[in-house]
Order: structure tokens, then C-alpha cells, then sequence
């Protein structure tokens, strides 16, 4: 699980170990990880945590390595991490263009790769990366949609050559979700989408963490078995390209899906 010590990566991780699976925490800050993986051999389950970032190639070959030394396999893989900044196109310098592409698109091909011929190459696997609602663009974010447009359809192209080896390759990508994650963004962003973005969607709220989580435990599992190549839009009909009329008011009931965690900032004001 990259990205595991935050957010929708941290809730996947307790799900996939209240599920029974060994969880491998992965990310940059030390603590975060530690933090996870405590949580959830406190509750009875099994994970350790490898400091990683993605885009270190030569790091990401070791945590394979020791992942498989420590748990005997790889059955499935979620490239979660990832993050961008918001800013205009004209205004995006190569140098930050670069930097948003190699933490939303080349390290989750990195970590892939070493994946496959790490261990899912001899023994099969599911893997799931997680994407955006990049669908017509994603103005605002012209890097990361690049990125994220990069990754669904690399995940297309694995799905399709990896299935001999018995490996599936899904992306999902989430709308706005109630996260950590967003959390990070200053308010006059989250303002925007609280006022602006959520009413033109149908349902009318943010999604939970733990809704993201429920697809990827979904991908991940035998459930899946006969589900490669796509990518699950866990969004609400998000309006990116659609145009909706919407009548009705919004249900906030389903903002209960958080393990441990606080509500987050992005839902205050919502009530
Ligand atoms: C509000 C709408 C949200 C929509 C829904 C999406 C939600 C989420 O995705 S939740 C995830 C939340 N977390 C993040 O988004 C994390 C964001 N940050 C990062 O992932 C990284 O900081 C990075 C990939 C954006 C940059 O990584 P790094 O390699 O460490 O980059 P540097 O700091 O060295 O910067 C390189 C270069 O990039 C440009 N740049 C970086 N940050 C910004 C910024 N905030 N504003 C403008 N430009 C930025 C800049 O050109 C940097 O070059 P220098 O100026 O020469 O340093
Ligand atoms: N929340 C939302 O509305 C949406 C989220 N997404 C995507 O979903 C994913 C999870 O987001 P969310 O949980 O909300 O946000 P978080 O910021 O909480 O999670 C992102 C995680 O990725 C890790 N990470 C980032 N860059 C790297 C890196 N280079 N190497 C290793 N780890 C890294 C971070 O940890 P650390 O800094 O410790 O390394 C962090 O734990 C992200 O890819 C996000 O862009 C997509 C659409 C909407």
C-alpha cells in the first residue's frame, strides 16, 4: 500500500488487515508509518512499515525486495500515493511539471515493474492505482491530469499483457473525497469545491475514505476475478464533462466511514 500512513491509504490498509492480509505501509514520513502499522497490530493484525518514495527507483527495487523477505509474496499491489498543487497551465514550470508526473505517473510505474518481475511475474496478482477524476481534463491541475490520463491507460496496457501471468490491473478514480488528503488544501480550494463542485453532483456530498477503501479492497479481491482493464469511478456521477440538473438536498448520513480518524476540516460546514 503506497501512500499508507494518510487517508484513504491508511483506512485501505486497516481493511485489507481486518480482512487477514499482511499489510506492507508505505511512504515518506517515518512516523505517519509507524503510526499505522501500531494501529493496527493493536487491533490484531498484521503489517510493517518501509519508507519509500516512489520516485527513488533504486529504494522502491529494495522495499520490493524486503516486502517479499518479510511476508513470503506480493498478492496485491495499490499505488496510492500521489498529490499535486494547483496552478494555471501557463504558470506551470517544467521543473514542477516534471516533479507531478514522477510522483503521479512514473513511480507508479516503477513500483509496478518491480512488482511484476519482483514476484507477480512467477505467482500472479491484483494490482489497483489510484487515479483522479481526470475524465475531458482536469483544469486546474493540467499536470496531474497528464499524469493521471498516463496512468489509466498504463494500467489499460498492463492489464492486457499481464493477464497471461494471471495478474489483474485496475485503476479507480475517486471524486471528492472527505480526506486527509484534501485537508492539505487551502481553504479558499476546498471552499471551491464545497460550494462549487459538490452541488453539480448528483449526490451531493464528498465521498468517505472509506468508500475509496471498499473499491480497492473490491479490485483487490477474487470478487474481482473476471474485472481487468477498467477503472471504477468512485465519484457521485462527479460533473467533470456531464452537465446534470439536480433537484433535492444533500445526505449527509453517509459521512461515517472514518477509522480513527477525526472528521476532517473539508466536511465543516457541510451540517
Ligand atoms: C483542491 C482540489 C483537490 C482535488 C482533489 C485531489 C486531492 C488529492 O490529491 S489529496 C492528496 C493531497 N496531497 C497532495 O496533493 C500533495 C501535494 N504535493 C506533492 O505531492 C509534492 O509536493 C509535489 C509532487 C507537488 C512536488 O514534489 P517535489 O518533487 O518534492 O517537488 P519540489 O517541492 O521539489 O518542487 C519541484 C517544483 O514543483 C513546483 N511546485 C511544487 N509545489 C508547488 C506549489 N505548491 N505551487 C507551485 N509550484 C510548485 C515548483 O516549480 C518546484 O520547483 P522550484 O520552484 O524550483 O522549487
Ligand atoms: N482526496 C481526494 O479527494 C482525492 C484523492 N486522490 C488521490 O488519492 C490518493 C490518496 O489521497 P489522500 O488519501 O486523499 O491523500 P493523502 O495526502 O492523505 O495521501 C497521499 C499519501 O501519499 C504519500 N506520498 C505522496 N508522495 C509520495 C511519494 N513520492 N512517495 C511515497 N509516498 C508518497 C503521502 O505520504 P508521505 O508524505 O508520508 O510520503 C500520503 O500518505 C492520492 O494519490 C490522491 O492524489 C484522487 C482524487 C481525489
Amino acid at each position: 500500500m503506497t501512500g499508507g500512513g494518510s487517508g484513504i491509504g491508511r483506512c485501505t490498509a486497516h481493511e485489507l488487515a481486518d480482512l487477514g492480509a499482511n499489510v506492507a505501509i508505505i511512504g515518506r514520513k517515518q512516523e505517519r508509518l509507524d503510526n499505522v502499522t501500531a494501529e493496527i497490530r493493536d487491533d490484531g493484525g498484521t503489517a510493517a512499515s518501509f519508507n519509500c518514495d516512489i520516485r527513488d527507483e533504486e529504494r522502491v527495487k529494495e522495499v520490493v525486495a524486503e516486502v517479499v523477505e518479510r511476508f513470503g509474496g506480493i498478492h496485491g499491489l495499490v499505488n496510492n500515493a500521489g498529490g499535486q498543487y494547483k496552478s494555471p497551465l501557463e504558470e506551470i514550470s517544467t521543473k514542477g511539471f516534471e516533479a507531478v508526473v514522477r510522483n503521479n505517473l512514473t513511480g507508479g510505474f516503477i513500483f509496478m515493474r518491480e512488482v511484476f518481475n519482483g514476484y507477480m511475474k512467477e505467482h500472479g496478482g491484483s494490482i489497483v492505482n489510484i487515479i483522479a477524476d481526470i475524465w475531458h481534463g482536469w483544469p486546474g491541475f493540467a499536470h496531474s491530469g497528464a499524469a493521471r490520463g498516463g496512468m489509466l491507460t498504463l494500467s489499460e496496457s498492463a492489464a492486457g499483457e499481464w493477464a497471461e501471468y494471471g495478474i489483474r490491473v485496475n485503476a479507480l478514480a475517486p471524486g471528492s473525497i472527505a480526506s486527509s488528503g484534501l485537508d492539505t488544501y487551502p481553504e479558499h480550494q476546498r471552499s471551491y469545491i464545497r460550494n462549487s463542485v459538490i452541488p453539480r453532483q448528483p449526490l451531493r456530498r464528498f465521498g468517505t475514505e472509506s468508500e475509496i477503501s471498499a473499491g480497492i479492497v473490491f479490485l483487490l479481491s477474487p470478487a474481482a476475478a473476471f474485472v481487468t482493464g477498467t477503472c471504477l469511478r468512485i465519484d457521485g456521477a462527479a460533473p467533470n464533462g456531464r452537465r446534470w440538473v439536480l433537484n433535492g438536498s444533500n445526505n449527509n448520513e453517509a459521512y461515517n466511514g472514518f477509522h480513527r480518524a477525526q472528521r476532517p476540516k473539508i466536511l465543516e460546514g457541510t451540517d
